[in-house]
């Protein structure tokens, strides 16, 4: 593999706001693979749009888009083929409440199945294996046989990273994934998915609204505001003017994120 993400020109709107501002225009950026990448902005900046995107998720764009070398289409979606390779975790997790945290792990594993035992969920004892090293990689082994509708915030969204882990993906997608956790969960969430990407040797790129936790967990960082690219460096050269230029020059009235020590906000 040469690029995880190759973005280049890119300008999109969303359907439905074709007059208004574009959700990104003018973005070019490259990820290579095994970088941990985190973006940031404030709401409505973009993060979303551009992970959907990577995603394969988004149509009617212009520019080129390619992830994990394979070039994506403005007019039709990726082949399964492609996308069994990206996982994402979904902000508010995406799983099936009444089902068991196992059941919703091996359903990662769906996009590797042959197509009947996908259809009838036959999975084999290697899906199983890979299930349960995934379960117990996210510190929730003990937990395989409750209904996720039973578990906390913080539960659930391990539940989440394990049947991402369970799809063995070169590239991790995530949105906001620390965003409804308590200080200690997310740091602990955030380094789960950083920690497991690394040690894979696989891309993971994260939106987060806290630059402190970002930086900490990233090795570079991506700032956007009103869908344009503001910066792109590594975490250690990100500085207070970087972030007051997304958050509060945006005109955001969000309240000032809390930053790592040694890092004032200028504004
Ligand atoms: N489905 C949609 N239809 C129309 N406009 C949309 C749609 N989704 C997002 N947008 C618009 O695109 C822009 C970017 O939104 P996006 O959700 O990507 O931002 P974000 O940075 O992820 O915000 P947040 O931090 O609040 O999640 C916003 O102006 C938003 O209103």
């Amino acid at each position: 593999m040469t690029t995880a993400i190759d973005i280049a020109d890119l300008t999109l709107h969303h359907p439905g706001a074709e007059g208004g501002s574009p959700a990104l225009s003018g973005i070019t950026l490259t990820v290579q693979p095994g970088e941990s990448v985190a973006l940031l902005g404030a709401s409505g900046a973009g993060k979303t749009t551009l992970l959907a995107l990577c995603d394969g998720r988004l149509r009617g764009w212009r520019g080129q888009v390619s992830v994990l070398d394979h070039p994506l289409s403005p007019d039709k979606p990726p082949a399964l083929s492609a996308r069994v390779d990206t996982g994402f975790i979904f902000q508010e997790f995406a799983l099936v409440e009444r089902s068991t945290v196992e059941r919703n792990v091996l359903n990662g594993r769906l996009g590797r199945m042959p197509g009947l035992a996908a259809f009838f969920g036959h999975h084999s004892a290697a899906d199983r294996a890979v299930a349960y090293k995934a379960m117990s990689e996210a510190g929730i082994a003990d937990l395989a046989h409750r209904r996720v509708d039973s578990l906390s915030g913080g539960q659930r969204q391990r539940v989440a990273i394990a049947r991402c882990l369970a799809q063995e993906p070169k590239l991790i997608l995530a949105d906001e994934p620390v965003s409804n956790l308590d200080p200690a969960r997310a740091d602990d969430i955030l380094g789960l998915i950083t920690g497991a990407a690394r040690a894979r040797g696989v891309t993971a790129i994260f939106s987060s609204h806290q630059p402190d936790l970002a930086m900490r967990y990233a090795d570079r960082v991506i700032g956007l505001r009103d869908g344009k690219l503001q910066f792109d460096r590594t975490a250690a050269e990100v500085s207070p003017q970087d972030i007051a230029r997304i958050y509060h020059e945006a005109g955001s009235d969000a309240p000032l994120p809390p930053q790592k020590p040694g890092l004032r906000v200028v504004t």
